[in-house]
C-alpha cells in the first residue's frame, strides 16, 4: 500500500523540529502521511515541511485560518507553494472567505487539497450553545459541509460520526478527513465525538486522523500497524 492508497495521516503535535522528525523517522511514509499543527508550526516554521518531504511524506498542513477572505486567501496560497498536500480553514469563515481560498489556488494553479474544518471534535452541543450554535452538532456538520462544497473545497474535518450524513450530503467524492479516531480501549483524551478505526471508515471517513494512539505508543509502527489490520479485517455488522 502507499501512501496514496493509505487512508491513515499521522498527527505530529510535537513541540520541537526534532521531536517531530525522531516520531517520522519511525513511520513508513509509504504507509502514512503526516499532519502539521499549530504548535509544531509555530515553533519550527517551514522547515518542518522541508523535512518531512525530503523523507518522502506528503503532509497535511493543519492552521485552521479563520481570517477576513483576502488574509486567508493569501496564507492558503502561501501554503500550497510549500508543496503541501493539504490545508485547512475554519468553514465557520463563512463564504466569501472558503470561496476566496478556492479562487486564490485556482488562480496560481494549485493543486493543493483544500478543506474546511465544520465542528471540532472536541466540542459536544453544550459547547456549540455556550458560543451561539443552537444546533446539534450533526446539523452544524452538515450545513457547514453543504457551504463548504457549494463554496469548491474538497472536503471537510468532521468527526467520524458525522461521515454518513456528510456523505448522504456531499457524496462519495467529497472527502472526509476525521480525527478523534481511538482504537477500542485506549484513551478518549480531549476528544469527544469519537469512533474506532474500523468504525470510522463504515461511516464514510476517507481519511482518519490518529495522533496519540499512535505517537504516544511504545512501538508506534507495531501502533499503526495493528490500526491496518483493523481496516482490513472489519467487525462483523461494518
Ligand atoms: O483539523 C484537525 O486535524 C482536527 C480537527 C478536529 O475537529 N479535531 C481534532 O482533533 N483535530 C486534530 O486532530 C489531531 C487529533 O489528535 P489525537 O487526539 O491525539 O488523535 C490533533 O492534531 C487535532 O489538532
Amino acid at each position: 500500500m502507499s501512501h496514496r492508497d493509505s487512508p491513515l495521516i499521522v498527527a505530529l503535535d510535537y513541540p520541537s523540529l526534532d521531536a517531530a522528525l525522531c516520531m517520522a523517522d519511525l513511520l513508513d511514509p509509504r504507509r502514512c502521511r503526516v499532519k502539521v499543527g499549530k504548535e509544531l508550526f509555530t515553533r519550527s516554521g517551514p522547515s518542518v515541511i522541508e523535512a518531512l518531504h525530503g523523507r518522502g511524506f506528503e503532509v497535511f498542513l493543519d492552521l485552521k485560518f479563520h481570517d477576513i477572505p483576502n488574509t486567508v486567501a493569501g496564507a492558503v496560497q502561501a501554503a500550497a507553494e510549500q508543496g503541501v498536500w493539504m490545508v485547512n480553514v475554519h468553514a465557520s469563515g463563512g463564504r466569501r472567505m472558503m470561496e476566496a481560498a478556492r479562487e486564490r489556488l485556482d488562480r496560481n494553479r494549485l493543486s493543493t487539497q483544500l478543506i474546511a474544518v465544520t465542528v471540532l471534535t472536541s466540542m459536544e452541543r453544550e459547547d456549540l450553545a455556550e458560543v451561539g450554535v443552537g444546533l446539534e452538532p450533526l446539523e452544524q456538520v452538515e450545513k457547514l459541509a453543504t457551504l463548504a462544497q457549494a463554496c469548491g473545497l474538497s472536503g471537510v474535518v468532521c468527526s467520524s460520526q458525522e461521515a454518513e450524513a456528510v456523505r448522504r450530503a456531499c457524496g462519495e467524492g467529497f472527502l472526509k478527513v476525521t480525527p478523534g479516531i481511538r482504537p477500542e480501549n485506549s484513551a478518549s483524551d480531549d476528544q469527544r465525538r469519537i469512533l474506532t478505526p474500523s468504525g470510522a471508515l463504515a461511516a464514510g471517513s476517507t481519511h482518519l486522523v490518529i495522533g496519540r494512539p499512535i505517537t504516544q505508543a511504545e512501538d508506534p509502527m507495531a501502533a499503526l500497524a495493528g490500526i491496518e489490520r483493523s481496516l482490513v479485517t472489519r467487525p462483523p455488522g461494518h
